[in-house]
């Protein structure tokens, strides 16, 4: 992720986001290229916003930014981008943070929760191949004992990333699963310890009884266990995610949010209200189903390449 060289990933992070920045900027650059700014033409601004799924909010403060910018005739395609970029990069400014399991304490136990499907599996294992990649000794905990697939797929990132890989069978207990393999990663001296959960029956208390049992056996053996809890949510679901958010917001003491396929949808502006609505900060965005696409989130990067900006 963070070693890939800044030219490749951009372009990367903008080829992802090509369809989401031709659904911002399409209606948006054509309509103030070719006339001033009006009352009228700030109206369409804002709907063309939230038909991105901006979110109304959010909407009604970029389009206070461009009433205050004044445009006249002569504003060309370059100047509106680069204040739409700039717009979007305030409201996301505030809500980034990094993800860096290699600077805290050993082993760094990151919790991975979403609904199934969200692309936890995935997202667990391009962190996995990052790490080891990086000379990191990693454990992959599967948790969602009862799907043998889901069991099946994140062995096979475990033996692409080269990580250690603990399961069990048939329904066993997550929770004692979680606290078994913690226990033996720290007396093995694992550097890392990425822990996939079930994530069906999102609404369901259950689910979340599960979640809170295995934070509160990974406690026994660290107080400040997990480090980190990300949430996975898929922007294709638009504003589906924003649900998701609130469910396991509320229960599972997220501390960071991943938000993938932002490559599979023209809405990825979607990401502007779920980090708005959520208490922890965007920290990674997935752009495409290879290792390099799950990149750190940096709000700047992902403004310009949302309305088709270079870097
Ligand atoms: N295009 C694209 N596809 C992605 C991205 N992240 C994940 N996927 C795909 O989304 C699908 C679901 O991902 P999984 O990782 O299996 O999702 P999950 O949440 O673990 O779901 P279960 O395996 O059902 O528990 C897979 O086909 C992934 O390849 C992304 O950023 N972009």
């Amino acid at each position: 992720m963070s070693d890939t060289p800044k030219k490749g990933w951009f372009q990367r992070l903008s080829a992802g986001l090509s369809r989401s920045s031709k659904q911002m900027t399409d209606q948006v650059v054509s309509t103030f290229v070719k006339e001033p700014l009006s009352e009228e033409a700030l109206e369409r601004l804002e709907e063309h916003l939230i038909e991105s799924d901006l979110g109304p909010a959010a909407s009604a403060r970029i389009v206070e930014r461009f009433r205050a910018l004044r445009f006249g005739k002569t504003s060309d395609e370059r100047e509106v981008k680069e204040a739409l970029a700039e717009a979007v990069a305030a409201e996301l400014t505030p809500r980034q943070a990094t993800f860096d399991p290699l600077s805290g304490p050993k082993p760094y136990v990151v919790l991975f929760v979403g609904v199934n499907g969200s692309g936890k599996t995935t997202t667990l294992g391009k962190i996995a191949s990052d790490l080891t990649g990086k000379g990191a000794k990693v454990m992959i905990v599967a948790g969602d004992t009862f799907r043998a697939a889901a069991r099946e797929q994140l062995k096979v990132w475990a033996d692409r990333a080269g990580a250690h890989f603990e399961s069990r069978r048939d329904g066993a207990d997550a929770a004692g699963l979680a606290f078994d393999a913690y226990a033996k990663a720290k007396a093995e001296g694992f550097d890392v310890v990425l822990i996939d959960t079930a994530g069906r029956l999102q609404n369901k208390s259950t689910l979340m009884d599960e979640l809170l049992k295995i934070v509160r056996v990974l406690k026994k053996v660290d107080a400040d266990a997990p480090h980190e809890t990300l949430l996975v949510l898929d922007a294709t679901v638009g504003r589906n995610a924003l649900e998701q958010e609130k469910i396991f917001g509320r229960t599972a003491y997220v501390s960071g949010v991943v938000m993938t396929k932002l490559d599979g949808t023209a809405r990825g502006g979607v990401l502007v209200p779920v980090a708005q609505a959520s208490d922890a900060p965007i920290k990674l965005i997935g752009v495409g189903e290879g290792v390099e696409d799950l990149q750190p989130f940096d709000a700047r990067a992902f403004s310009r390449s949302l309305v088709g900006l270079e870097d």
